[in-house]
């Protein structure tokens, strides 16, 4: 997708960091630390498949440890490998100290196309590739927490969490080594949508905010806004369906692998969603314009404009023609380093992937703590009422000591929990609250210092020197 001329992908985000570090004050050895990636974690294993034997290739880099556990996505895709994984990583890292979740980063990949095998092949093979990483600590709930991203989901995250406990029967805390799992074992309620919820939350907050909108020339609220979405998968189909149906924002198009379908009129998500499910893509979807190139839909007039499938996807070849005012980076790297250039020398205001697609590693560290707690969240007072005894108030006071980080970042979760609110209302508040602070911290940079242009520098600012803080304090 992109041209040669162009840094590959871990190229880019180096770029991206060195940016925002010329502006720092950093010691030169310490941002070296920071800016490499510490180990990158390469497995070559065989599956036995319809009678022959099947070697997959995977990796589970870790970029950052100076917070443990380190956490991020395992990603099945055909294309997956070395470069783009520690890319991820390295994103990871910045994104988790953005939003302040004591994580350190890191990614996972296997080369895989998943849509080749039936359900109980993709369990072997799932299976297998947790059992190397398992041995080697890479999956653990005290020093790697995978989570799921592009081609898996919660399916794949109970194969991985039940392999763990399999091979680590007295670990209490097996539960915690993998996040975004089903409800009913381990996981919890709005973790599937929270990447896309995030996303959201992350407009509904630059919205909140005339001075930046007028940096994008927009006005007005969400309502009747024309956004462009690529890519119908777990986060751009939260992200349209919310905004659509809560916010008033209009889906002109949308872009999928076979094409793209347009109506100024607005699309109605949810169809979409399930047509695609149906038919294997967006072909055929009825009362709407089809585009066969849907990449060059990306140029199509818009007001916001939210990549959300893969990474490389504005670059120098097409950022000239891009006509939205603002870009939310739904998926990670989707704008290059050389397309972020021409974005930004023409004024097109992007709030960058570290932020804006954190909503899911948010809500995955409730998820983490939940596990570890062992303690159901939410509806306390209702079973205050039932029970009237001493288990609730110890129960509460053994939240409080683990959860006392999740409190600080969210004002109104614990005045909810005592309100007995459920566990739904507690994730969503307690994302809003991380995703506005964040947005704040980053957007005060940006408003600040006349050296710092753009929004994914002040972010990468403010991240930077939150991982330079935790070097400094553990004396590296
Ligand atoms: N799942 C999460 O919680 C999460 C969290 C943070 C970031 N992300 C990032 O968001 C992006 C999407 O992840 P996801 O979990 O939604 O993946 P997904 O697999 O659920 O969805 C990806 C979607 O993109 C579509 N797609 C693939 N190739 C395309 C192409 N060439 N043109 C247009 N559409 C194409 C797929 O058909 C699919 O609908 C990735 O960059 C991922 O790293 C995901």
């Amino acid at each position: 997708m992109t041209s040669m001329a162009e840094p590959s992908f871990r190229e880019s985000v180096d770029l991206m960091f060195n940016r925002a570090v010329a502006l720092m004050d950093l010691p030169p050895g310490l941002e070296e630390k920071i800016r490499v990636c510490n180990a990158t974690y390469t497995v070559r294993f065989g599956v036995r498949l319809r009678g022959q034997v099947h070697t997959f290739t995977g990796y589970r880099s870790v970029h950052s440890e100076h917070m443990e556990p380190v956490k991020g996505g395992i990603r099945f895709a055909a294309n997956v490998h070395q470069d783009e994984v520690e890319a991820l990583a390295a994103l990871m890292t910045y994104k988790c100290a953005l939003v302040e979740t004591p994580f350190g980063g890191s990614k996972g990949g296997l080369r895989i196309d998943p849509r080749q095998y039936e359900e109980h092949e993709l369990e072997q093979i799932t299976r297998r590739f947790a059992y190397e990483l398992i041995k080697r600590d890479l999956i653990n709930p005290a020093q790697n927490v995978p989570a799921p991203d592009m081609g898996t989901s919660e399916r794949e995250m109970a194969w991985i969490s039940d392999q763990y406990a399999r091979m680590n029967t007295t670990d209490i805390n097996a539960r915690a080594c993998v996040t975004g799992k089903p409800l009913n074992a381990g996981g919890i309620a709005g973790r599937v949508e929270a990447t896309g919820r995030g996303v959201q939350f992350a407009l509904r907050e630059f919205f909140r905010h005339p001075e930046d909108m007028k940096k994008a020339g927009l006005h007005g609220t969400l309502e009747g806004k024309r956004v462009i979405v690529q890519g119908l998968g777990n986060v751009g189909y939260h992200a349209a369906k919310f905004l659509s149906e809560e916010d008033g924002a209009l889906i002109t198009a949308v872009i999928e692998r076979d094409g793209a379908v347009v109506n100024p009129k607005g699309l109605p998500v949810e169809e979409v969603h399930n047509w695609i499910a149906r038919h294997g893509g967006v072909s055929g979807f009825p009362d709407a314009t089809h585009v066969a190139d849907g990449a060059k839909v990306l140029e199509e007039e818009c007001d916001i404009l939210i990549p959300a499938a893969l990474e490389g996807v504005i670059n120098i070849e097409n950022a000239a023609q891009i006509k939205a005012a603002l870009i939310i980076e739904a998926a990670n790297g989707p704008i290059t380093a050389g397309g972020d250039q021409i974005l930004r020398e023409k004024g097109v205001v992007i709030i960058p992937d570290l932020y804006a697609n954190a909503g899911g590693v948010t809500v995955s560290y409730f998820e983490w703590v939940k596990n570890l707690s062992h303690i159901r969240f939410g509806r306390l007072q209702r079973r205050q009422e039932e029970a009237r005894h001493q288990l609730v108030v110890d129960e509460l006071e053994r939240l409080d000591r683990y959860l006392g980080d999740a409190w600080s970042m969210s004002p109104g979760f614990k005045e909810k929990y005592l309100r007995g609110a459920d566990e739904l209302e507690l994730v969503r508040s307690g994302l809003d609250d991380t995703m506005r602070t964040a947005y704040q911290s980053m957007a005060e940079v940006w408003r600040a210092r006349d050296d710092v242009t753009d929004l994914r520098t002040a972010g990468f600012i403010v991240a930077i020197e939150r991982v330079a803080q935790s070097y400094r304090a553990k004396g590296i």
